[in-house]
């Protein structure tokens, strides 16, 4: 299994790498140590950034090992330790250039598939995923805004840690320096000629920038089923670690190290998204958020089976409704996130009963609202609905989300996210679904609903039997968008998604006139 990162400066490759090899018992290829190990012995001996040929030749004969101290990673170039003097400004300014030449690369790659023939790797750098493991099984592209690039990389310099403290400063004159040094090497490494910096096409994005280092490790590992099983198997201690203790636990006593922390902190072990729940063991709603589908306790599985059951027979006989270009939905495996226009409550109903008649998991997104009454939030949790908070980055139901779509299952979203009880507007939407689906690396379904405005008159408490028609969409892929810049890309989905939303609902009140 090799787990290929790449991305630019500061974006947080190595720490989540190093998080992740911990965790899952990977082996740690930090590649850009190596160029960088090239650079520090050029320096050393005094050659020139001009001396193409004298920088080819060391590239050729070094010898670079990796070891581990309490500190972390230790790395050592012709046999001298050369961890603090690959990560000085001098380095900084010069590494792009001596990783621009291309006999360079050539050695550095010889040596990285030598090392990725040690089987379980997870290596991070430029061009991992597209040159040196072009077969890797997991690709991810990690970004962040240079903004936050350039502060991370300012406060590492000072001692200090983002990941571990969120709060902390750095100095203003020097972080706008390394903004703009991080600007020079962004443009450097992605407009070389050789291998320059960019995606693999069948890489996951991921942007870090208002993620938390546990967050991108979790949705790494949401990534792939290999790295889930491996995440269920991998002992307890190397679970959501922070950044500190993934520093400092090279120790190979671990367990305790973890039962020490978990007592300071006084905090529960964390249930992994693929363990096994227990039936009748005091499980949590988050438990339920947290768990896929299929590893529900039996009894919540009979209980969703039922529901499920009831749900379609009586609104079936009730309003007798049907779903057009069904196929689109029940026919197609593949986890997405669906979304809808939302005219009442029974919309959710109808699309959850239908996917999971068909054998679809599906979780809905619901607001976090609702869960002010502890029966409404249990019996949400229990058939796989999961909460946001609206208004604002609800960073827990986008980590869950991702999480979810990782394990395969679908996510329902309404990005409406209320009622809106009148099919000629178009209101103000929330977002969040391009942006679940873009971090999950999937495409977005939409789909409509029409005719369940009429379900109940204003002021009225008569359900009627009204008839109620769907129909569903076309996936649409973030291949196929215009735009090519992320933030840009999420705003196309959205349009697009949206537009696609309203001209199924368009289509279907042109097909019933005098119906709402
Ligand atoms: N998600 C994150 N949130 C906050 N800080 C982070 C995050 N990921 C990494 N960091 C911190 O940012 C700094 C740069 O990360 P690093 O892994 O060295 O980046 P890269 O290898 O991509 O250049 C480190 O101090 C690291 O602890
Ligand atoms: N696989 C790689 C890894 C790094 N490089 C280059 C790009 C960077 O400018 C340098 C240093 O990489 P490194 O990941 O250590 O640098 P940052 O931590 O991102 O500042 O090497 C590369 O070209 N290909």
């Amino acid at each position: 299994m090799i787990v290929a990162i790449d991305g630019p400066a500061g974006s947080g490759k190595s720490t989540v790498a190093r998080a992740l090899s911990q965790r899952l018992n990977l082996v740690f290829l930090d590649t850009g140590a190596m160029y960088r190990s090239v650079s520090v012995v050029c320096l050393e001996k005094g050659i020139s950034l001009d001396d193409t040929e004298a920088i080819i030749k060391e590239a050729r004969e070094i010898q670079i090992t990796f070891g581990n101290s309490p500190e972390g990673q230790t790395v050592f170039a012709n046999g001298h330790n050369v961890t603090q003097a690959i990560r000085t400004p001098e380095i900084d300014a010069c590494v792009s250039r001596v990783a621009a030449i291309p006999e360079v690369r050539e050695a550095m790659v010889v040596l990285q598939r030598r090392a990725g023939e040690a089987g379980d790797v997870v290596a991070e750098g430029r061009d991992i995923g597209t040159v040196v493991f072009p077969k890797a099984e997991v690709k991810v592209f990690l970004t962040a805004d240079p903004e936050a690039r350039a502060h991370r990389r300012a406060v590492q310099r000072e001692g200090k840690d983002t990941a571990t403290n969120a709060s902390a400063t750095a100095d203003a004159a020097e972080e706008k320096k390394i903004l703009e040094d991080i600007k020079a090497r962004d443009e450097a490494d992605s407009s070389r000629k050789v291998a320059p910096l960019k995606p693999a096409p069948d890489a996951h994005h991921i942007d870090s920038s208002h993620m938390t280092l546990n967050e991108v490790v979790d949705a790494v590992v949401a990534l792939h089923p290999g790295l889930q099983e491996r995440d269920r198997h991998a002992p307890r201690a190397s679970r959501h670690q922070s950044t500190h203790e993934t520093k400092t636990s090279s120790s190979d006593d671990s367990e305790s190290h973890r039962s020490a922390d978990q007592k300071r902190k006084g905090t529960r072990e964390k249930k992994s998204g693929d363990k096994k729940l227990k039936a009748f063991r005091g499980n949590s709603c988050d438990d339920y958020f947290d768990t896929g589908l299929l590893n529900f306790p039996l009894p919540a599985k009979i209980f969703l089976r039922i529901a499920i059951f009831v749900l379609m027979v009586v609104t079936k006989l009730w309003f007798r409704w049907s779903i057009a270009n069904a196929s689109l939905l029940k026919d197609d495996r593949r986890p997405r996130v669906i979304i809808m226009n939302h005219p009442s409550m029974f919309d959710p109903v109808m699309m959850v009963a239908y996917l999971m008649w068909h054998h679809i998991p599906v979780r809905t997104i619901y607001k976090s609202e609702f869960d002010k009454n502890p029966l409404v939030k249990w019996l949400f949790s229990r058939v796989g609905a999961i909460p946001v908070e609206r208004g604002k980055a609800d960073m827990k139901a986008i980590r869950r989300s991702v999480a979810a779509i990782g394990r395969g299952e679908c996510l329902l979203i309404f990005p409406e996210g209320t009622r809106i009880r009148d099919n000629h507007i178009r209101p103000e939407i929330h977002g969040g679904f391009a942006l679940i689906a873009q971090l999950a690396g999937c495409d977005v379904q939409p789909a409509a609903i029409f005719g369940a405005l009429d379900i109940k008159r204003a002021n009225s408490p008569v359900i009627r039997p009204v008839k109620i028609w769907g129909l569903a969409g076309e996936r649409i892929s973030f291949a196929d968008l215009q735009a090519t810049k992320r933030k840009d890309q999420a705003r196309e989905m959205e349009e697009l998604g949206m537009d696609r939303v309203y001209e199924l609902r368009d289509q279907l009140m042109r097909e019933h006139p005098g119906r709402n």
